[in-house]
C-alpha cells in the first residue's frame, strides 16, 4: 500500500485544522478499546508508550502481534468535518463522528442532496440523539459564524473574554484545548502529564500513557492565553490524522477516486490521543521487488472517525509500532521536504538514515 498512490489517501493531515468541531469529553472522545478481531483478546491493547533512540516517545509491542491484528481503536478527542462536504445541506457526513448520512454525490452530476434546498438543521448534520447532544455547543457556533469569523473569534475569546463567559461559552472546547494542548508537540515531548479527561480515558489507556492524573478542578482554573491557543493549534496540525472511509461499494470507490482527482476524498480531520504517540517510518523498499515492507502498522476508518490501527506484519515483542505519515513512494528529497516543512521534523528512520 505504501509504493503507491494509496499511501497518499493515509496520510497525516498536514494542514493546521480551520475549524474544531470539540466533542464534550466524556462520552465520544479519548476513550481507547482493545481490538475486537478474530484474535478477540481482552484486556488493554499490546502496546506501551516509552522513549526511543531518535524519535522522543514512540509505541512498543509488550507482545507478539500477528499480521493484520487490529491492535487498539481509538476514538478522537477533536474532529471536523471537510468543509466541502459540511457545504453541503444536508451534510454527507455526521459532524460529530463522520458517519456516512447521506449517499455521496454522483461523479456525473449533482446529488439530491446538493439540490435539496433544506434549510441548516441540526437533523441534517448529525447520525443520532447522541451525536447531536455531544457537539450541540459547537454545533450552535457553526450556525451563527463563518469558519473565519470562528478563527478571528476563538483567538479574541481566549485572550479577552471574562472567566464566566469563558465557561458559558464552551466547557467542551476548553477541555479539548486543554487536553490538546498536551499532546507530542515538536519540542518538549518527554515528561509531559496526560490528564484524565473528566473520566474519559479509560483506566488501561491511562496506564499505557504512564500518566500523572490532574484533578478534573484544574479545568475550572484554567486560563486561556492566545499563546496557548496557537500551542494547541499547532498540536493539532502536528498530530491530526486525515480521514477517508473505506469504500464499502464500487460507486463508492468511484466517486471517492473522482472526489480525490476533483478536490478531496477526506471526510474530515481528527486528533487521538494514543495514535499521536506513533512514530513515522518511511518504509525499507525490498531490493528485487521494490515492495514497501515497512512501517508495521497502518490506521483505517470503516464507518466513521473511530480509528483502527493494525498490523501489517507480524511484530515481535518490543518492537517500535510506526506508521506512515506520507505518500512515500517519493524519492529521499521530496520526503525530506515534506516531513520537514509539513511535519517540522528531519526523519531519521532506516531509509532516510541510509538516504535511500
Ligand atoms: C505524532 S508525534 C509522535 C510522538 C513523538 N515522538 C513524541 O515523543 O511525542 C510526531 C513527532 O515525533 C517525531 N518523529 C516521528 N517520526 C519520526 C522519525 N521518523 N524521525 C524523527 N522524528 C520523528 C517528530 O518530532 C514528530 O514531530
Amino acid at each position: 500500500m505504501f509504493a503507491s498512490g494509496a499511501a497518499l489517501f493515509r496520510r497525516r493531515a498536514s494542514s493546521a485544522m480551520r475549524r474544531c468541531s470539540v466533542s464534550d469529553a466524556p462520552s465520544w472522545p479519548a476513550r481507547f478499546s482493545s481490538s475486537a478481531t478474530a484474535s478477540e483478546r481482552t484486556g488493554p491493547p499490546p502496546i506501551r508508550v516509552s522513549l526511543t533512540e531518535s524519535a522522543g516517545r514512540g509505541v512498543f509491542a509488550t507482545r507478539e502481534i500477528a499480521a493484520g491484528e487490529l491492535i487498539h481503536s481509538a476514538n478522537p478527542l477533536v474532529v471536523h468535518p471537510s468543509l466541502s462536504l459540511l457545504d453541503k445541506v444536508p451534510s454527507l457526513v455526521c459532524y460529530c463522528c463522520l458517519g456516512r448520512l447521506h449517499e455521496a454525490p454522483s461523479p456525473l452530476g449533482s446529488s439530491a442532496a446538493e439540490e435539496n434546498d433544506s434549510s441548516k438543521t441540526a437533523a441534517s448534520y448529525f447520525c443520532s440523539e447522541s451525536c447531536r447532544e455531544q457537539s450541540k455547543v459547537c454545533f450552535s457556533l457553526l450556525l451563527f459564524c463563518s469558519y473565519v469569523e470562528l478563527h478571528v473569534f476563538c483567538v479574541f475569546a481566549t485572550a479577552k473574554l471574562s472567566r464566566s463567559l469563558r465557561s458559558e461559552l464552551s466547557i467542551s472546547m476548553t477541555i479539548s484545548c486543554f487536553t490538546l494542548s498536551l499532546l507530542p508537540s515538536n519540542e518538549d515531548w518527554i515528561g509531559r502529564h496526560f490528564i484524565n479527561t473528566a473520566g474519559a480515558a479509560s483506566i488501561d489507556s491511562l496506564d499505557i500513557l504512564q500518566p500523572a492524573s490532574l484533578h478534573p478542578e484544574i479545568l475550572a482554573e484554567l486560563v486561556l492565553t492566545k499563546e496557548w491557543y496557537i500551542n494547541a493549534l499547532a498540536r493539532i496540525r502536528i498530530n491530526a490524522f486525515r480521514i477517508e472511509l473505506v469504500a464499502r461499494s464500487y460507486e463508492e470507490m468511484l466517486s471517492s477516486a473522482v472526489a480525490f482527482i476533483a478536490v478531496d476524498a477526506a471526510v474530515g480531520n481528527a486528533v487521538y490521543m494514543l495514535p499521536s504517540f506513533y512514530n513515522h517510518d518511511c518504509g525499507k523498499l525490498t531490493n528485487t521487488m521494490k515492495t514497501v515492507i515497512d512501517p508495521n502498522t497502518h490506521t483505517i476508518w470503516i464507518d466513521n472517525a473511530n480509528a483502527k490501527l493494525k498490523a501489517l506484519r507480524h511484530i515481535e515483542e518490543g518492537e517500535e509500532l510506526r506508521i506512515c505519515y506520507i505518500d512515500t513512494s517519493m524519492g529521499f528529497e521530496a520526503r525530506q521536504k515534506i516531513l520537514g516543512e509539513g511535519f517540522g521534523f528531519q526523519c531519521r528512520c532506516l531509509r532516510c538514515l541510509s538516504h535511500e
